[in-house]
């Protein structure tokens, strides 16, 4: 199946005798824009600290362009061009946007960042992070500390440095979290924007966030994929209407 990217195989994560993740079977298509919902601990949150290597499974593989990934620690995904979002992507408070974006490229680079360096060093990245926060649209914001940052141009700068390091496949853990509805919909086009020539898993609770962005969406309920497809496929399934009803009434 040369079109899956991503997948894992009867994945399964249990805590004590409580099983969270239970024979989970996933395929995430290159190219894709793909979706992990559920009610509330459905075990979403553990299946992407699975997917990411943050937590290591009881049972199962995973494994990336064909490769068994299961045993690699998330720095060694991250070279193999999976990246999860607010992860290696932190933002320096006190630093500018632009300087957080050189800093990012600088790493991507290969040298860890130095505080003692000179901003020469940093200055020759500057046209190439200016190109990043355009894409990102924060150009007007360049120069503005990160900390003086709404919280969506603060994620969107966080974007920025993910993709600074020029991933193949992005990860992220509910990207709207916390956000008001401009940001909502200024983040949600981002996603769109970036997720050109990328793959993309994100867990995310704002369903109708994930009716126009996603391609494919997998519905978990009690640790198990309860129903796949696209939002007019899943929404419309009579089981997961019952496991998000449940939700609601308890
Ligand atoms: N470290 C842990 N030890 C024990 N139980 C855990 C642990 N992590 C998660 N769980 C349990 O596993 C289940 C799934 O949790 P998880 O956080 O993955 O769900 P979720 O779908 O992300 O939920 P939410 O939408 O509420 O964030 C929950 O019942 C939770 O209590």
């Amino acid at each position: 199946m040369n079109d899956v990217l991503l997948s894992a195989t009867n994945l399964t994560k249990s805590f004590g005798g409580f099983v969270a993740v239970d024979d989970v079977n996933l395929h995430v298509k290159r190219g894709q824009i793909h979706a992990l919902i559920g009610p509330n601990g459905a075990g979403k949150t553990t299946c992407f600290n699975l997917l990411t290597k943050f937590l290591t499974p009881t049972h199962g593989t995973i494994s990336y362009k064909g490769h068994d990934i299961t045993a690699m620690s998330p720095a060694d995904i991250a070279r193999l061009g999976i990246v999860r979002s607010f992860q290696i992507s932190a933002v320096f408070p006190h630093l500018t946007a632009l300087e957080n974006v050189c800093i990012a490229l600088q790493r991507q680079r290969g040298d860890s960042f130095d505080f003692w360096r000179s901003q020469k060093v940093l200055l020759q990245f500057n046209d190439e992070a200016c190109a990043l926060l355009e894409d990102v649209g924060l150009s007007e914001f360049r120069d503005v500390h990160a900390a003086d940052l709404s919280y969506g141009r603060k994620r969107a700068l966080e974007i920025a440095t993910t993709l600074a390091v020029d991933p193949d496949m992005l990860l992220l853990d509910e990207p709207m979290a916390g956000m008001a509805q401009a940001d909502v919909e200024r983040i949600s086009e981002l996603i769109r924007r970036i997720s050109v020539n990328r793959t993309i898993l994100m867990v995310e609770h704002n369903l109708s966030v994930v009716a126009t962005l996603s391609d494919t969406i997998s519905v978990l309920a009690r640790g198990k994929v309860l129903a796949e497809g696209d939002y007019a496929t899943v929404s419309q399934d009579a089981r997961v209407i019952e496991a998000y009803i449940g939700e609601d009434h308890g």
